[in-house]
């Protein structure tokens, strides 16, 4: 269990994340929403510790994240992996490598700084890139692959931590809408097939009503929805988003819907 209790964060005057409490089931997968600036990326960062809350308690498994120092810390960090909007990899480097990074906190500096990994972490590596339908591109530079490819390549990097955890932040924002959903289709099946709890923050509702098992709004740093993705009717959109009368659901979709859909079990029964 991940126990968000009363957490705020302050910059100077301004308020990003304001007395937000949620408890997240293990094996849960929880989309955030809201609009830009409505405090979803500070709340990541301060489960995993980028930054620390100005008040209230981290709590998973019954461990006190929000206080941990040193290596309990960074063992905290490795439990708890995090892909980013912008893939934050090395593009000049060859695939299998960018993944090999993910074990750089559990390696020594020696065999770091001389690039050398163990056999069987390569063997690793190329198993999840293979999961993920990439091994094929292992020996090529990240910078020639799409961006829907690299995402995968930040996945199977987050993997090589075997995190209890896996934090998205805006994982799909940069991508077409096809890659998008095979980003999102990925992130799904690593949660089904593992039972891993991946909390994700996305800009629109449709992605989060597909492929999410519970949905969190969020507003002016505040949750202002918390429920089933059947439940996010027209009106609780409007009030996540702050939309008037003239909200259209456009503004806030990627277009996924108009592909194919994976499990039909997912469609929710809500349309505007
Ligand atoms: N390092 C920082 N220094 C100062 N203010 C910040 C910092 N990080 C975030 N903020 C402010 O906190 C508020 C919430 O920002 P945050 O990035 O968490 O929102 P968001 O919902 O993730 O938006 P976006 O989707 O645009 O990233 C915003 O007003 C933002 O300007």
């Amino acid at each position: 269990m991940l126990e968000i209790q009363k957490v705020t964060r302050r910059f100077g005057a301004n308020v990003a994340v304001k007395n937000v409490q949620v408890r997240i089931p293990e094996g849960q997968m929880v989309g955030i929403i809201g609009r830009s600036g409505a405090g979803k990326s500070t709340l990541l960062r301060m489960i995993n510790r980028l930054i620390d809350p100005s008040e209230g308690k981290i709590i998973f498994g019954g461990t006190e994240v929000s206080a941990l120092n040193g290596s309990a810390l960074r063992s905290w960090q490795r439990d708890c992996a995090m892909i980013f909007q912008q893939f934050n990899l090395v593009p000049r480097l060859d695939v299998v490598s960018n993944v090999l990074h993910g074990t750089l906190n559990r390696r020594s500096t020696m065999s770091t700084v001389l690039n050398l990994f163990p056999r069987d972490d390569i063997h690793q590596a190329i198993d999840i890139l293979e999961r993920l339908g990439i091994a094929d591109h292992a020996q090529k530079r990240v910078e020639a692959l799409s961006g829907g490819q690299q995402q995968r390549v930040a996945i199977a990097r987050a993997l090589m931590q075997d995190p209890k955890i896996i934090l998205a932040d805006e994982p799909i924002a940069s991508l077409d809408p096809m890659n998008a959903q095979v980003v999102m289709d990925a992130l799904r099946k690593i949660h089904d097939e593992d039972g891993r709890m991946i909390v994700c923050n996305l800009h629109t509702l449709d992605t989060a009503r597909r492929y999410c098992d519970r949905v969190i709004g969020m507003r002016g740093g505040e949750i202002v929805f918390d429920g089933l993705p059947e439940d996010l009717t027209t009106s609780a959109a409007r009030e996540i988003y702050g939309a008037d009368e003239s909200f259209s659901e456009e503004a806030t979709s990627t277009s996924i819907e108009s592909l194919s859909r994976p499990t039909p079990s997912l469609e929710p029964a809500y349309a505007l």
